[in-house]
């Protein structure tokens, strides 16, 4: 039977910086909980405290009732980590950097030889594992530091922007493998700054942002606590003047990113009425798009700031 994973209110100083305040995740087998959030928001130090690489300040974490407290061994043989740096031997070929870490967690010779092509299989690299992580591609280094962390069997699997430089055909390598895991009971733990991510593989999302838990919840959830269900996106020649459009019937919020805008709406065909007062202001439309809301509206709606442009610092 496959466990879950539990972490209750973790927190993290560095100084008199605030990395983690009071982060708690659960995560259910057979799951994916992606964090999400800007750089700096404190992701890889929460990971850092779920797999047992950095010491909180306060808080626990459990896998299956088992806390890291208790049994440090017990707990960390429960989890693989794929961490935000590729952490390979470049000159030893992709089989013998799968094995190493399987001899690392103690595995005989034969388990590592086998479960060694299992997993190289599983990322799709069975073909290439004699060949050395030099000669790889970015994509096929992460794939390979994927294998790594799964040779001995975790039932957490915490991945720390896995997909950060990689190639599209690898990142659909990576998420077909990672729908494979779930669908085996696998627990996965996904940071992430790209919410295209969040919202195609997540089952749960929990939006951090300054070391804090802004919200969480299924992207059903959080997309219901918008005020508008689409938005209209504008680029225009020069910072607009806001309020005539916060007046226009039908729409919601409007905010102003220099010479972008963007307002939620109930409908589109709103967008007219908006041109227009656009026009009336002496505005220049450079290029309009619109949408359903997405996570990244809901990161706005709730910080102010988008999540690409939203450094945590
Ligand atoms: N070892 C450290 N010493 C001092 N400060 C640190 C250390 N590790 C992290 N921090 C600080 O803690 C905060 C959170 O960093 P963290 O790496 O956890 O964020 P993140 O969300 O993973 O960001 P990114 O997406 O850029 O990886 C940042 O302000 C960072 O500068």
């Amino acid at each position: 039977m496959s466990l879950g994973l539990e972490a209750q209110q973790l927190r993290k100083t560095y100084g008199s910086r605030v990395a983690v305040d009071g982060v708690s995740l659960s995560l259910a087998p057979g799951q994916l909980l992606a964090l999400l959030g800007p750089n700096g928001a404190g992701k890889s130090t929460t990971i850092g405290m779920v797999c047992g690489l950095t010491a909180p300040d306060a808080g626990s974490v459990a896998i299956g009732g088992h806390t890291l407290a208790q049994d440090r061994n017990a707990y960390q043989r429960r989890i693989g980590l794929v961490p935000q740096e590729i952490a390979l031997f470049e000159d030893l070929p992709a089989q013998a950097n799968v094995e190493l870490f399987g001899a690392l967690y103690g595995l005989s010779r034969a388990q590592q030889r086998e479960r060694a092509a299992e997993v190289l299989a599983r990322v799709g690299l069975l073909d290439r594992a004699g060949d050395k992580p030099s000669t790889f591609s970015g994509g096929m280094k992460r794939r390979l530091n994927i294998a790594c962390a799964l040779v001995h069997g975790p039932d957490v699997l915490l991945l720390d922007e896995p997909t950060a430089g990689v190639d599209p055909q690898s990142r659909n390598a990576i998420f077909d493998t990672l729908e494979g895991l779930k669908r085996e009971g696998k627990a996965l733990l996904y940071t992430t700054h790209y919410m295209e991510e969040a919202e195609r593989l997540a089952d749960a999302i929990v939006i951090v942002d300054h070391g804090r838990v802004v919200a969480q919840g299924t992207l059903t959830q959080l997309l219901a606590q918008l005020p508008a269900a689409q938005q209209l996106q504008i680029d225009l020649d020069g910072p607009p003047a806001l309020p005539p459009l916060a007046t226009l019937p039908g729409v919601k919020r409007v905010q102003a990113f220099d010479a972008r805008l963007v307002l939620g709406v109930d409908d589109l065909e709103v967008a007219p009425a908006v041109l227009q007062a656009l026009a009336a202001q002496g505005r220049r439309v450079k290029h309009l798009s619109s949408g359903r809301a997405s996570l990244e509206d809901v990161f706005l709606h709730l910080t102010g700031r988008t999540l690409r442009d939203g450094a945590s610092a």
